[in-house]
């Protein structure tokens, strides 16, 4: 426990210690002396530090490496060792103890409080047998679980979700996969660069769905050239499972699992869940505050609708605003802000107490190879919402593309709102692609017209070259 931990009345109380919680915590106390505790029933960092982008992240960088090694005329002997990758892995999820989050928490004055928090009612929480006090604001911040469907058999089989898969303790040797968004394409990456056999199970016609579909396209054809069996339009009717055993995270859970897949069976060795993710609400006593178990839905001031007082928010997975990480702590940044801002008594008039680019401009990286990286609105989303629009698209082929790797590949984007000559959105694929994300998101929040763009050179030569020749064929339009 840190300094105050014992006390059972603070200023604000966050219920949940991931990213998101820990951000507003922090910021809603940062430069004052009103104190924050932070509630955590499993590890202080949450899914993301353990369990999610961290160790896919570690799993991922080795392949990403071993790939451009592999089309980098010159470079010999190279190939990966699985047990330093895992070991690597492990060091970047500190093996599961959460003593360096603790500390800092403690470091800029958070409590950290263990245990499964609750609402009990207007700003009170209970934790066991204690109920704290919250004499300003309560931040709900406990992100999401992963989602099982209801197919028969499933859940008797113990299949892999997420955590298994980033925690992987054995490689199994023939692995199904269920679902065709994120999870499913970045851990098809890693498990077939380890050497298992894939098979995905995707219910729709495309991978990544939601994004422009040439990103999902060409995700399907690198993972087809590394052997891995995409079928689309299937759904699983039926899973058996030969003596599932709960053997721990990332470890084999049993015998062969037979899965029936459209009218055909097939057979794995382990079966991976990754069909998206509910908000962890539950047992969290929304019901106490008027509102149900559904995600908790916030303004932009990330205040709880429906809930009077304004000293209810929430921040994260848990209002299903956009699941990513930088989003949560985006939130989380503004959330702490409006609480201080709340705190003083001073207007919440600034831009920097409104989550704005939670609507139209959020950027998403997919570590897949090749990378998918995008911001703002599809081509399709922008006509939704009632845009008119111009969108230029083009292969990735400049001196900076060509210099990075001797097979280079990529495609890009651009959605322009044609009334205003303003970026609405881009998606970029290829190698290393998120690193050419901020400049796209730069020009999106800023609402930088594209004629504006002209003047910002890229450096040559650099794959950010892609910019002008983009801007080129918008000229053209
Ligand atoms: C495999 C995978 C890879 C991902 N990779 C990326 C990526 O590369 N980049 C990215 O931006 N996003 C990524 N994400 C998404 C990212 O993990 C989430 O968006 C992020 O973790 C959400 O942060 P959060 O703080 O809202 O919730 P979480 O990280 O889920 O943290 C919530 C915390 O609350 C605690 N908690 C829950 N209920 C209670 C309770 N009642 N009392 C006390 N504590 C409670 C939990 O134990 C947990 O520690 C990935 C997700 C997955 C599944
Ligand atoms: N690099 C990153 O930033 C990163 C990496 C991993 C996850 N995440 C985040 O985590 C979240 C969860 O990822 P995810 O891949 O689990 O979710 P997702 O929403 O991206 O994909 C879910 C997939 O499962 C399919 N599906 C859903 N229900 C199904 C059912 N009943 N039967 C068959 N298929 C079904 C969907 O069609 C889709 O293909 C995402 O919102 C994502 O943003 C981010």
């Amino acid at each position: 426990m840190g300094d105050g931990a014992a006390s059972d009345e603070f200023d604000v109380i966050v219920i949940g210690g991931g990213p998101a919680g820990e951000n507003a915590a922090q910021y809603a106390i940062a430069g004052s002396d009103r104190t924050a505790a932070l509630v955590e029933r499993e590890l202080v960092g949450g899914e993301c530090s353990y369990w999610a982008c961290m160790p896919s992240k570690a799993l991922l960088t080795p392949v990403h490496f071993l790939d451009r090694a592999r089309h980098l005329r010159g470079i010999t002997g190279t190939g990966i060792d699985l047990d330093a990758v895992l070991a690597r892995r492990d060091d970047f999820t500190a093996h599961h103890a959460d003593t360096g989050q603790v500390a800092w928490a403690q470091s800029v004055g958070v409590a950290v409080i263990r245990g499964a928090g609750a609402l009990a009612g207007d700003r009170r929480v209970r934790v066991g047998d204690r109920e704290l006090i919250a004499r300003q604001a309560v931040v709900l911040a406990t992100g999401s679980t992963a989602l099982i469907p209801d197919v028969p058999g499933l859940r008797a089989a113990l299949p892999w979700i997420s955590r298994d898969v980033t925690n992987l303790r054995e490689l199994p040797r023939r692995v199904l996969i269920l679902g065709g968004g994120v999870v499913a394409c970045e851990a098809a990456t890693w498990l077939s660069a380890f050497g298992a056999a894939v098979t995905m199970v995707v219910r729709g016609d495309r991978l990544l769905g939601g994004m422009e579909p040439f990103a999902g396209e060409r995700v399907a054809s690198a993972l087809a050239e590394r052997g891995v069996e995409i079928r689309f339009g299937a759904g699983l009717d039926a899973v058996t499972r030969t003596s599932p055993a709960a053997t721990g995270a990332g470890r084999i859970h049993g015998g062969p699992v037979t899965a029936t897949v459209g009218g055909t069976v097939l057979e794995a060795d382990e079966l991976v869940v990754a069909t998206g993710r509910a908000p962890a609400t539950a047992g969290l006593g929304l019901a106490t505050v008027g509102l149900d178990d559904r995600a908790v839905a916030v303004d932009d001031h990330l205040t709880a609708i429906g809930v009077a007082g304004s000293w209810l928010y929430a921040v994260g997975d848990v209002t299903g605003r956009n699941l990513l990480t930088h989003m949560g702590k985006y939130q989380a940044r503004v959330c702490g802000d409006v609480i201080a801002a709340r705190a003083r008594g001073g207007p919440l008039d600034g831009p920097r107490y409104r989550a704005t680019a939670d609507h139209g401009a959020v950027p998403a990286v997919v570590f897949s190879a090749p990378e998918v990286a995008t911001v703002g609105r599809t081509e399709q989303a922008a006509r939704t919402a009632g845009f008119t629009v111009v969108a230029v698209e083009l292969d990735i082929s400049v001196a900076g593309s060509a210099l990075l790797r001797d097979d280079y590949a990529g495609h890009a984007k651009l959605v322009v709102d044609r009334s205003t000559g303003r970026l609405l959105g881009a998606t970029f694929v290829g190698p290393d692609v998120g690193e050419l994300l901020q400049a796209a998101t730069v020009a999106v929040v800023g609402e930088i017209p594209v004629e504006q763009l002209w003047h910002a050179v890229p450096a040559y030569p650099t794959v950010s070259e892609v910019w002008l020749r983009l801007l080129e064929k918008l000229r053209d339009r």
